[in-house]
């Protein structure tokens, strides 16, 4: 773990990107007239989005909703250290992942496959059997047609990888739906395969003598699985060995519990988006669509599960933690490659390519999740997390920049977080 990060959170933002800067992982040097640094130097200004920029990006743009980027710290993902940017709301989520980051160590992920999936969806089908057997037995011509329209993809080793047909009963009747696997590269593919669907559908009209319903991808992305795994060993967790044995315990029961209540596994999951949906907004990724998928893969048993799971190792005496999850993402497309923020964030991340990216991400939600669950099974986490949600208290009531300080102070000594108390030691502060 590189010292250097002991106490990032004690540094003044300047600091904090002197430090990014040194170590070669950022391109932005505050003191521009410094000659020693690296040939591509940005200022602030130079990454923040431009107006012009963001009304092409969206529909009736006025200007823009910022959003305070951290960097997430200690991170060692399969032998790579990395600070990880996060762009968030909530205070506490940054101090966490860089907490759970230092304590559960090298993290190994994987990026099992990376394939987007698509659908050709025909309703009221009265024959499905015979319908789908007359897909099937066209899937080559299929095939055909769908690398066409993505004919750069397969330039580049992507595109169409299989096709196959389902029927689903309604209501209404019958539909038979036909799925296309495809390798988007390093995008995430979502227009590119829907171009490929659009340009499917037509021909797979033909066949059938049916009218697609729809064409689109699904964000149900099960054909780009992540899984990433820690060992930490359990003498670490506190100075006191009976202590320490305590809590890897509880982490596994909390772990077992969020496998089993829905109530609770929602909230498991909540802490891992967390870091995850904040890498995500940074790196300039469709957070939506990872939500969407990864909620649905939570509960693809039939029950809404817990994604991680932590589980003692009698043999090593680890508390050993694992993630699986759907990530779906891209390191170009979509609006990473002009959102200067979005490069910026992956220049920090050594430019990865998308399967380490998503490698990241994983290990990001581990991490967060075991200092949540830590927290929760320890001291709680009104402590960890009010402690740092009393700068919000304070900017809430009014208090300004010169009086945050105080009041925060006094908030602590109190130990009562709420804005009536916030209020009143500012009217004290003011004298009122
Ligand atoms: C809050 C901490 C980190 C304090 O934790 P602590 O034990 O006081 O930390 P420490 O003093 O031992 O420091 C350890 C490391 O944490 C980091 N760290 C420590 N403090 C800071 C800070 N101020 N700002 C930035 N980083 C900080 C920093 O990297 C530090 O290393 P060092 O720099 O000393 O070498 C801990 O209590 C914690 O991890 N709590 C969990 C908080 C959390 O999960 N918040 C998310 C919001 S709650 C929620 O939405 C989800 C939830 C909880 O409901 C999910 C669930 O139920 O599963
Ligand atoms: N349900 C959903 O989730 C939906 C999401 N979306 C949105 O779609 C967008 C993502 O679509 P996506 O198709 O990924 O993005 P794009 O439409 O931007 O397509 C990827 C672009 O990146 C270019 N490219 C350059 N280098 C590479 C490379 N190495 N690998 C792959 N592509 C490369 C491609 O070039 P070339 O043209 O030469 O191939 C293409 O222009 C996001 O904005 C998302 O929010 C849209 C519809 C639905």
């Amino acid at each position: 773990m590189n010292q250097i990060f002991n106490g990032f959170y004690k540094k003044t933002p300047q600091e904090r990107l002197e430090i990014l800067h040194k170590l070669g992982w950022s391109k932005i040097r505050l003191d521009l007239t410094d000659e020693t640094g690296l040939e591509e130097v940005q200022s602030i200004d130079d990454i923040q989005l431009p107006n012009l920029v963001a009304d092409q990006m969206i529909e009736n743009y006025v200007f823009n909703y910022q959003l305070p980027l951290g960097v997430a710290v200690n991170f060692i993902v399969n032998d790579i250290p990395y600070s990880v940017p996060m762009a968030v709301e909530e205070p506490s989520v940054i101090a966490a992942a860089s907490n759970g980051a230092k304590k559960v160590g090298n993290i190994k992920a994987k990026m099992l496959k990376r394939e987007t999936i698509g659908q050709i969806v025909l309703p009221n089908v009265e024959k499905p059997m015979l319908i789908q057997d007359i897909i099937n037995s066209n899937e080559q011509e299929l095939m055909e047609i769908a690398k066409a329209a993505s004919e750069n993809m397969v330039k580049r080793g992507g595109g169409p990888r299989k096709i196959w047909t389902q029927t689903f009963e309604g209501d209404s009747g019958a539909f038979v739906t036909t799925y296309i696997s495809f390798d988007p590269c390093e995008a995430m593919g979502a227009n590119a395969l829907n171009t490929v669907l659009e340009n499917v559908a037509p021909r797979i009209a033909t066949l059938t003598d049916h009218e697609p319903l729809m064409s689109i991808l699904s964000n149900y992305a099960t054909e780009a699985i992540v899984t990433a795994r820690c060992e930490i060993p359990i003498i670490s967790l506190d100075k006191d060995a009976m202590l320490a044995e305590e809590i890897a315990h509880n982490i596994a029961l909390a772990s077992e519990y969020a496998q089993i209540d829905p109530y609770r596994a929602t909230t498991h999951n909540k802490g891992i988006m967390n870091g995850i949906d904040a890498v995500l907004i940074a790196t300039g990724n469709d957070w939506r669509a990872v939500e969407a998928g990864v909620h649905a893969y939570a509960s693809r048993s039939g029950v809404y599960r817990g994604l991680s799971k932590w589980k003692i190792d009698h043999s090593t005496n680890e508390l050993v933690g694992e993630i699986e999850l759907p990530l779906q993402l891209a390191t170009v497309g979509g609006t990473i490659s002009v959102h200067p923020t979005a490069q910026w964030a992956l220049d920090l991340l050594h430019q990865p390519t998308a399967n380490e990216l998503a490698e990241i991400v994983a290990s990001v939600g581990l991490a967060q999740n075991f200092a949540a669950i830590r927290a929760l099974v320890t001291e709680g986490i009104q402590k960890g997390h009010m402690a740092l949600q009393a700068r919000s208290l304070a900017l809430q009531v009014g208090a300004d920049l010169t009086e945050v300080d105080e009041v925060v102070k006094k908030l602590r000594e109190s130990g009562i977080m709420n804005s009536t108390k916030a209020k009143e030691i500012l009217s004290l502060l003011r004298g009122k």
